[in-house]
């Protein structure tokens, strides 16, 4: 299998980086802070981002890595800074064969401030560049929602390997999706999934909790003979995906279920692994960029699950030209045989509004 170490060290890197979340998602301080764009950041979001970076960075010290997060405010901060340095110490492993692919512990504050510093690539169309999103849905996170640790490889600009860890989706791939999903999630029994997947090698998921890798299943998009019977998946947030342009795609479409309404990329491996069908993310403001954390992971799993990503005039999705997707417009993701259709709405709906 090509890339299988980089898979390995992926899926290791998010399943420790995701026993650090759990431990903040149960805790009543999760140390929020407001970043200059007014969105929030906590002490999971710094802490998975220095694990992660420190496993990359044990395993391929020449790979780039752009990540959401950096270092600043906690620099500035030493009250958010020792509760991370605390966080960080205590995320570990229980395989210790496994600990040591990743490195180990991070041996010191200083060591963990330059891991989490060292996501600010600036992306390109060359090379190994690792994107890395340590919480995705932080207000989901914080909310009692759905939330994803996130990491990918690009290979000149593409996405190559992918893994996701959802700590809050149910391990059944097949548990159907409904409203509550994204809405009074917790990571109880039961509860939580990684999800790995390397361009031409398929999709997988297993649960977060085991360490065995061997315990993975292939998982695969849901065949949709009728795209009126489709579940489609949109952002909890109204600002961050249009739910009335969305709906009215769905309307066109013939569905008549309601939309399953999650944050974060649970969304694509909900389609991915065939609980859900179509992740429809329409733009809501016009100068707003993609962050391309928040999909280069999610749309590897959809591709080698037998979907389709594109932006929402059709066009890839560019991931080689920096930390955003600036020449695209927002996401729609489908099975390959109902894609066709779907896009064409999707172009309909945005045309009558040019
Ligand atoms: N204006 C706007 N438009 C589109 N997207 C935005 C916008 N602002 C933020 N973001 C990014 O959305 C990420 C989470 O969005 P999701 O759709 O996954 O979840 S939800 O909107 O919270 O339901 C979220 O990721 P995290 O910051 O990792 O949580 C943001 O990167
Ligand atoms: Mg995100
Ligand atoms: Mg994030
Ligand atoms: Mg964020």
């Amino acid at each position: 299998m090509t890339y299988e170490k980089e898979l390995e060290v992926a899926l290791l890197a998010v399943q420790r980086a995701s026993i650090l979340t759990k431990t903040v998602y149960s805790s009543h301080s999760k140390g929020t802070l407001s970043k200059s764009d007014s969105s929030p950041v906590t002490i999971g979001d710094f802490g998975a981002q220095a694990l992660i970076i420190a496993s990359i960075k044990h395993a391929f010290p020449e790979d780039e890595v752009v990540g959401e997060e950096d270092a600043d405010d906690l620099r500035k901060n030493e009250d958010e800074r020792k509760l991370v340095w605390d966080l960080v110490q205590a995320a570990k492993l229980d395989d210790s064969s496994a600990e040591d692919k990743i490195g180990g512990p991070i041996k010191s504050v200083d060591d963990m401030l330059t891991a989490l510093d060292s996501g600010r690539s600036n992306g390109g169309r060359q090379g190994r560049i690792w994107a890395l999103d340590p919480i995705d849905g932080t207000k989901g996170f914080l909310r009692g929602g759905q939330y994803a640790v996130c990491l990918a490889l690009m290979v000149d600009g593409v996405p190559t390997v992918g893994v996701i860890g959802c700590p809050n989706l149910p391990i059944d791939d097949q548990a159907p999706l409904d409203s509550s999903i994204g809405a009074d999630a917790d990571d109880k029994e039961g509860k939580g999934v990684l999800f790995g997947a390397v361009k031409g090698e398929g999709a997988t998921s297993r649960p977060l909790s085991k360490g065995a890798l061997q315990q993975s299943k292939k998982i695969s998009m849901k065949a949709v003979p009728d795209v009126r019977q489709a579940t489609f998946c949109e952002s909890v947030e109204a600002g961050h995906s249009s739910h009335g342009d969305n709906a009215a795609i769905a309307s066109k479409l013939g569905i008549t279920k309601s939309s399953v309404r999650m944050d974060s990329q649970a969304k694509y491996a909900s389609i991915a692994r065939g609980a859900g069908d179509i992740y429809l993310r329409l733009p809501v403001s016009k100068s707003y960029e993609e962050k391309i954390w928040d999909h280069a992971a999610g749309v590897v799993l959809v591709q080698e699950a037998g979907g389709e990503v594109t932006d929402a005039w059709g066009k890839p999705l560019d991931f080689g030209i920096g930390r955003t997707l600036k020449e695209n417009k927002g996401v729609v993701a489908a099975p390959k045989d109902v894609f066709p259709q779907v896009i064409e709405v999707v172009k309909e709906v945005l045309g009558v509004k040019q």
